[in-house]
C-alpha cells in the first residue's frame, strides 16, 4: 500500500458527509505536531519540522478535506506559513480545492510582507480581528488583498471562538469544515472551548528540551479549570513513517 493509500484509508472514516453536518458551526479538526516532551516548536518559538515525510503528507491531505485552515497571528509572525495543500499525488494536487487561510489577529499585527499576501501560491487570507482594531492597518491589509472581519471578544479579551465559528459557518463565508493548526495559544483556547470535534496529533519520536514552546502554552495550563480538561473518546493510533498519529473525538 502506498503512503497516499494508507493516509486515505486512515482519514476517510472521519470525513464522511454524515460526520460533518452541524447546524450552527463548522466541523472542527484541531491538529498539530508535537515532540515526546509535548513541544510544538523550539527555543524562543523557533519553527521546528517535527513531522516526518509520511505524516506531513497526511497533514497536507487533511488540509484538502477542509474548507478553511486557521492559525493565530503568533504562527504567522513566527513561521510565515503558506497554508497550502502540497505533497500530494500530482493529479490530486492539481485538482484539489485549496483551503481558505483564516487568521486570528486581535490587534492586526499581520505583516504586509507575509507570504499569504505576497506569494502567488497562496490564497489571500481572511483576518479576524477585534472591533477596536487599527483602521489604517485594516485598509492597508485590505488593499493587499486580505478580507478583514471584526468580531466580538470574550471575557478574557481574546476573540470569541463561539462568535467566530457562527460567523464562519454562515454566508458569505460558509465554512463547513475547519482545520485549526495552531499555534500554542490557539490550541489551548480550542482545547478549553469544547468546540473541536476531532483531535489529530502527530507525535514525533524526538525530545526538544525544556526551553521550547509547549503545545498547551508556556505558562498557561488547561488544568486551571479542571472541568474544561477535554475528555477524549474513540481514541485510535496509526503509525506513519516514524511518527505516531493519535486521533480522537473530543
Ligand atoms: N508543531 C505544530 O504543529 C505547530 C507549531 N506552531 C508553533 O506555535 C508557535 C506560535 O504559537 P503562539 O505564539 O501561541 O501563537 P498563536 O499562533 O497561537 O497565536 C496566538 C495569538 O492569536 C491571537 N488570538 C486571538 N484570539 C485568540 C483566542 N481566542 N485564543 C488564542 N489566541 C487568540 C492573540 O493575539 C494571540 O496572541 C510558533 O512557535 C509556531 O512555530 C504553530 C502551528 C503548528
Ligand atoms: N504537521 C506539522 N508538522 C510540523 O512539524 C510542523 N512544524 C507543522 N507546522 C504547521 O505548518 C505550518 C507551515 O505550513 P506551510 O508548510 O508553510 O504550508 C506552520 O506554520 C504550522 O502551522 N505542522
Amino acid at each position: 500500500m502506498s503512503i497516499y493509500e494508507k493516509v486515505e484509508t486512515f482519514l476517510s472514516p472521519y470525513y464522511s458527509k454524515e460526520t460533518i453536518i452541524h447546524e450552527n458551526k463548522p466541523f472542527v479538526t484541531l491538529t498539530y505536531a508535537q515532540s515526546l516532551d509535548g513541544k510544538i516548536s523550539g527555543k524562543g518559538g523557533k519553527q521546528l519540522i517535527l513531522s516526518c515525510k509520511e505524516s506531513m503528507i497526511m497533514t497536507h491531505r487533511m488540509r484538502t478535506l477542509h474548507d478553511g485552515i486557521m492559525v493565530g497571528i503568533g504562527t504567522i509572525l513566527n513561521d510565515n506559513p503558506r497554508l497550502t495543500a502540497r505533497l500530494l499525488e500530482t493529479e490530486i494536487e492539481l485538482t484539489v480545492n485549496q483551503p481558505q487561510p483564516i487568521i486570528l489577529d486581535s490587534r492586526l499585527r499581520f505583516p504586509l510582507s507575509a507570504k499569504l499576501l505576497t506569494s502567488n501560491e497562496c490564497k489571500s487570507p481572511w483576518i479576524f480581528t477585534s472591533h477596536n482594531c487599527d483602521n489604517d492597518k485594516r485598509k492597508l491589509l485590505e488593499q493587499a488583498g486580505a478580507k478583514v472581519i471584526s468580531i466580538d471578544s470574550d471575557q478574557n479579551g481574546q476573540l470569541s471562538l463561539l462568535h467566530l465559528l457562527s460567523i464562519l459557518h454562515s454566508p458569505p463565508f460558509s465554512i463547513k469544515r475547519l482545520m485549526v493548526e495552531g499555534g500554542a495559544r490557539i490550541i489551548q483556547s480550542f482545547l478549553k472551548s469544547e468546540l473541536p470535534n476531532l483531535l489529530i496529533i502527530t507525535i514525533a519520536p524526538v525530545f526538544v528540551g525544556p526551553n521550547a514552546i509547549s503545545c498547551i502554552g508556556d505558562k498557561l495550563s488547561i488544568e486551571e479549570d479542571e472541568d474544561k480538561i477535554p475528555n477524549l473518546k474513540n481514541v485510535k493510533y496509526e503509525q506513519l513513517g516514524r511518527d505516531i498519529i493519535m486521533v480522537a473525538n473530543i
